[in-house]
């Protein structure tokens, strides 16, 4: 990054291992110097970035469906999988089949893989489960529920080393079966007044995170091994390397036409629900348009 120096930004940063590449990517360009990082979990970098607390911040899709309006999507950035994305699951003691008039506990961490989960478990497995949001704690939730959405590290670490009596069912594995598409959990943006209003900064910022991504996926072993580190000192627990390669080979950090048409997938499904507003097609950003200035 050139200029970002003198032009600070808030930039959200999803605390969770998901986003160790990007954190290890803006250290290794040096751009981590140039924003003023906040890494927290990802329903509380949305609440800041839609209170104008951030400026740009990795956010839910299913928030950003929810608040298009008042956001600018940056093009090309997203936390996708075409396939098992090895954090975001439904955890169960029964086969899904066997959910229906059963308690299902929703994370209060998630918004777009409990509505992914909600979908698969209606939609595709067809049971009509009874939900209650919990915090996200998967010892916990199970005590009253029979099954847990869960995300983020808990949700990598269980499928790494799957507890007794559990099956961990993977939604973005799920979701691709049952549509042929990714899924798009996350998108990064920006609140659209600063966007206007700062449009070289937003485009510093995208710069930094594009070339974040580039690093990360030229150095597979430094981030996986980095990830560890940061997974010991964390709550994450024993996550080795091999286990965060196979991750960082699954997680797709990018967003092109075939995870925007998943987009368009998902929020049409979501809008047909009641769960985020239409007209969808006003929603996803199915262009990348360059800012003005
Ligand atoms: C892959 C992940 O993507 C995410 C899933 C989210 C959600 O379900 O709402 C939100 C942000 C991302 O952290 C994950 O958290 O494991």
């Amino acid at each position: 990054m050139t200029a970002c120096g003198t032009l600070t930004a808030r930039l959200g940063d999803i605390s969770f291992l998901n986003c160790a590449p990007i954190r290890w990517g803006l250290a290794d360009s040096g751009a981590v110097h140039d924003v003023d990082l906040v890494s927290a979990a990802p329903e509380r970098l949305a609440a800041r970035l839609l209170s104008g607390d951030l400026d740009i911040s990795p956010i839910s899709l299913v928030r950003y469906l929810r608040h298009a309006d008042d956001l600018y999507v940056l093009p090309g950035l997203g936390i996708s999988s075409d396939g098992p994305v090895r954090s975001c699951h439904i955890v169960s003691r029964d086969p899904l089949e066997d959910l229906d008039g059963r308690e299902v506990a929703l994370s209060d961490a998630s918004r777009s893989t409990t509505l992914l989960a909600r979908m698969l478990l209606e939609d595709a497995i067809g049971v009509r489960p009874v939900y209650r949001t919990l915090r996200q704690d998967v010892e916990g939730m199970l005590k009253t529920a029979r099954a847990a959405v869960v995300i983020g590290d808990d949700a990598l670490r269980l499928q790494a080393d799957v507890p007794r009596g559990l099956t961990v069912h993977d939604t973005g594995a799920m979701w691709r079966n049952w549509t042929g598409l990714p899924m798009v959990f996350a998108v990064w943006a920006a609140r659209r007044e600063f966007a206007q209003a700062r449009p070289d900064v937003v485009r510093e910022v995208r710069a930094a995170l594009l070339d974040a991504v580039g690093r990360a996926r030229s150095h597979p072993e430094e981030v996986a091994a980095a990830a560890a580190r940061e997974a010991r000192s964390g709550r994450a627990g024993a996550l080795g390397t091999p286990v965060l390669l196979d991750y960082y080979r699954a997680l797709d950090y990018s967003l092109g036409e075939r995870q925007l048409a998943a987009i368009q997938e998902f929020a049409a499904r979501a809008a047909a629900r009641g769960e985020v507003p239409g007209p969808v097609s006003a929603r996803v950003p199915v262009h990348a348009p360059a800012l003005g200035g």
